[in-house]
């Protein structure tokens, strides 16, 4: 089946959080449109710039696009951007049932509210592992005041200006900043603006339901609970997950869940449903939402504080359930037993002639001006650096816990270039920031593929003995990983999805300041690209129309 949408992106001023700003949106909304699909199901957006003075590029997150690498919408990976006026047609199968998003892939847009949720349902006749009576989606996010661009402008200038912590946290795009206290900036806040009113969840008395929670934050790792309630995790990044009960779900920036409640508590009344940053020192307002007991009245408070979620410098907590997730019997892919490569990514913050940046064994990245799948595909060497990253660090001397004395980085734009079908370990390694005294959470994910999820750990990554206690039994797939403080993280992918693959940290100042990487595999599978994703730099006058 085709399912056909028409979106129209514009820029529309706000109060997400009570405070008037211009956001992006889809067709009116933020989050926009859901996308509801059946797997196998072909999905055709046709997407109309009228930003007017900005390009555009939408990513679909979590969708592998197996033989649609120019369709994955990363702006300067598989494509041009969408230039203002322009429409441009993405088309593309979704392959597996589960819970997937869609956001800008330009600049730090995804910020200003373009993003949304993807559900795929199971084909007809086949039911989930699990039962449940309603199914309902949630958007975690943060939001700023600021514009993207006076973020970016700030992440790019000397003296450094950092985006800082978040004015509000938004469930399902609803928050509550404190029109009372000192503005960021001067503009209108209406604390009793219908737009801001907070997200409720109805619930009938005994039922059961799914609930997704994702999240799209710029930068808070959150953590997600229900006053009263406890969830069961049955499901992440379109994996069932071997059933776990939480007393609070932490989540980070392009991850995906799903939790099963059950309306099993004192039905005279309603209950908090909240979002906090952790692994940040938070200075932002708890996010809220109602669950409603059918039949409150849906926007009567509950009659109890909201739950403060854990404690932000709780790392073992989170580091815990990290590991708790695996893979549902029954359906477990099984990884293969070993690798063909290892690389080993040093994830730093690095100055770069004066400029604040993070890098990845100490090269920093930069996008060129010709998508990097056009200019594989039509061996445009000269368009970008040839020369391949380094795959590994001197990690026998490196020291994660202190600044290292010389701390620059280089700008390269250069690939790293996987054999066709081979498997490939990546290692995540977390070390200290510039500033000494803490290492930060970063969620990374990888475009075009799923991957098994070996292990997680604090500190140094023993290459001898660290690989011996991977879970190679019932690792559970994900396209979105955390990397913990001053810890590591280890995954393996096969490398068999023919294209151009972004990797990088899903916290939108970081990808910007330099944190991602690019992988080819197998261009010469690639069939012919759409005239549509060229246009711009030397990928002009290119392909067929
Ligand atoms: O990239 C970042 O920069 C700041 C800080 O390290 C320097 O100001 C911060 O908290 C980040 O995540």
């Amino acid at each position: 089946r085709i399912r056909h949408y028409k979106w129209e992106v514009k820029y529309e001023y706000k109060s997400p959080d009570c405070y008037e700003k211009l956001a992006i949106t889809i067709n009116g909304r933020s989050p926009g449109p859901t996308i509801l699909a059946q797997q196998g199901d072909t999905i055709i957006v046709e997407v109309k710039n009228s930003l007017m003075l900005e390009n555009l590029a939408i990513h679909w997150h979590g969708i592998r696009q197996i033989g649609t690498p120019g369709m994955d919408g990363t702006e300067g990976v598989s494509q041009c951007p969408i230039l203002p006026g322009d429409t441009f047609k993405y088309e593309f199968k979704v392959d597996r049932p589960g819970t997937y998003l869609y956001h800008a892939h330009y600049g730090m847009q995804r910020e200003a509210g373009l993003y949304g949720s993807i559900r795929v349902s199971l084909p007809d006749g086949e039911t989930e592992p699990f039962a449940y009576d309603y199914d309902r989606s949630i958007i975690l996010n943060d939001w700023y005041h600021k514009s993207t661009y006076e973020q970016a402008t700030g992440l790019s200038s000397i003296p450094f200006v950092f985006v800082g912590e978040p004015q509000s946290l938004l469930i399902q795009g609803r928050g509550k900043f404190n029109c009372s206290s000192t503005p960021s900036a001067p503009g209108v806040c209406n604390a009793s603006n219908p737009e801001c009113s907070p997200y409720v969840m109805t619930v009938i008395p005994g039922k059961t339901y799914r609930l997704r929670v994702s999240s799209l934050t710029a930068l808070s790792a959150l953590s997600f609970q229900i006053e009263g309630h406890n969830m069961t995790v049955v499901e992440a990044d379109g994996h069932y997950v071997e059933p776990f009960v939480v007393d609070n779900l932490f989540i980070y920036s392009g991850e995906t869940y799903s939790v099963l409640i059950k309306a099993d508590q004192d039905p005279s009344r309603n209950y908090w449903m909240t979002t906090n940053v952790v692994s940040r020192e938070p200075s932002t307002t708890n996010g809220l939402a109602i669950l409603n007991y059918y039949p409150n009245h849906p926007r009567r408070s509950p009659p109890t504080a909201p739950p403060a979620g854990p404690m932000w410098n709780d790392a073992a907590s989170r580091l815990a359930q990290s590991q708790a997730i695996k893979a549902r019997q029954g359906f477990i892919s099984t990884p293969p037993a070993t690798s063909n490569k290892t690389i080993v990514f040093l994830n730093t913050q690095n100055l770069v002639n004066g400029y604040t940046r993070w890098a990845v064994n100490n090269v920093s990245f930069t996008l060129p001006n010709t998508p990097y799948l056009v200019a594989e595909k039509y061996n445009l060497r000269h368009v970008y650096n040839q020369s391949p990253p380094p795959t590994g660090y001197d990690f026998e001397n490196y020291n994660i816990y202190s600044v290292p004395a010389n701390t620059n980085a280089s700008l390269s734009d250069g690939i790293y270039r996987l054999e066709f079908n081979t498997t490939v370990d990546i290692i995540l390694q977390n070390a200290v920031t510039m500033g000494g005294t803490t290492s930060e959470t970063h969620p990374w994910h990888l475009h075009g593929h799923d991957f098994w999820v070996l292990g997680y750990g604090t500190g140094k990554f023993d290459i001898n003995e660290d690989p011996k206690k991977y879970n190679l039994v019932n690792p559970i797939m994900k396209n979105t990983v955390p990397v913990h403080p001053y810890g590591w993280t280890a995954f393996r992918f096969k490398a068999d999805n023919p294209g151009v693959w972004l990797f990088h940290c899903h916290i939108e100042a970081h990808f910007h300041m330099g944190m991602g990487l690019v992988f080819q595999e197998g261009i010469e599978k690639v069939g012919n690209l759409p005239s549509s994703i060229m246009g711009c730099g030397e990928s002009k006058g290119l392909g067929n129309p």
